[in-house]
């Protein structure tokens, strides 16, 4: 069982490092980890997020959402082991031998290696979107085949929307990890997700970890919106939260 309120990654998506610095110092110790991601990365690379999370800092999910041949993919989850992430994602559509690459990769860091997550559709995309871009399938069938694709190939779970994670936990089974953002409380905006759920109801339906960024960063007082969310999670699920994954 993971504590509920460590459950939350903060999504710091910023290129200022006083500012993501600022942030993570706002959430540390009531959210679970950070996840720092392209935006930042491409700015302030990895002495940037090293000059974030520090030797003892908060949990790393490095979000660089990898998608390339296999032997570029496996170099790049090498490449970045030296920043311990606990985490790290590459698209599930980049296929068997990339996801099998990027797990091997992992693996070589032996006990501290991050697990590997595989981006199904993202969570700003609805069945409409995804005819356009050739997939005439229901988002969730999309989702559950690149799930289990992700599965068999070695990943340790899938990021995915909270739409699909009932589904996913029933196909997937009890210990594959589901990284869930497009969370909004009721009292945030949208923004640009389009499949959302509040935190309790995601966490409720399985989710292992929770993704949250605007909810939290752009309030006027991060620290207090990333507590109000874990009371909302402790008082919904109880501090011992619900799900099973690590
Ligand atoms: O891989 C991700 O984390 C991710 C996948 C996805 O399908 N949708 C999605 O929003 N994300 C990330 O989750 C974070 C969500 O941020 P907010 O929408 O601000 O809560 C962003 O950093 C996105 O890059």
């Amino acid at each position: 069982m993971i504590p509920a309120a460590s459950r939350v990654f903060c999504s710091i998506d910023t290129t200022e490092i006083d500012g993501a610095r600022r942030l993570a110092a706002q959430v540390n110790g009531v959210v679970g980890g950070i996840k720092l991601g392209l935006e930042f990365f491409s700015a302030q690379g990895p002495a940037g997020i090293r000059a974030v999370v520090g030797e003892d800092g908060p949990p790393l999910f490095l979000d660089l959402k990898l998608h390339d041949i296999p032997n570029t993919v496996g170099a790049g989850v090498r490449a970045a082991l030296p920043l311990k992430p606990a985490f790290m994602t590459i698209h599930s559509s980049g296929g068997p031998a990339m996801i099998r690459a990027a797990a091997d990769a992992a693996a070589s860091a032996g006990a501290i290696r991050p697990k590997i997550l595989a981006v199904t559709v993202l969570t700003s995309l609805d069945d409409g979107d995804l005819g356009k871009v050739g997939q005439s399938v229901p988002v969730a069938d999309q989702v559950t085949r690149l799930a289990l694709l992700a599965r068999d190939s070695g990943a340790d779970g899938v990021v995915c929307s909270p739409a699909e994670v009932a589904i996913l936990r029933a196909a997937c089974g009890p210990d594959f990890i589901l990284m869930v953002p497009g969370i909004r409380p009721v009292w945030a905006a949208a923004n640009d997700q389009k499949r959302i759920m509040t935190p309790v109801q995601a966490l409720a339906a399985g989710a292992d970890h929770l993704v949250i960024g605007r909810p939290i960063t752009a309030s006027d007082d991060p620290a207090a919106a990333a507590r109000r969310i874990a009371a909302e999670i402790a008082e919904g699920v109880g501090t011992e939260g619900v799900g099973g994954a690590a």
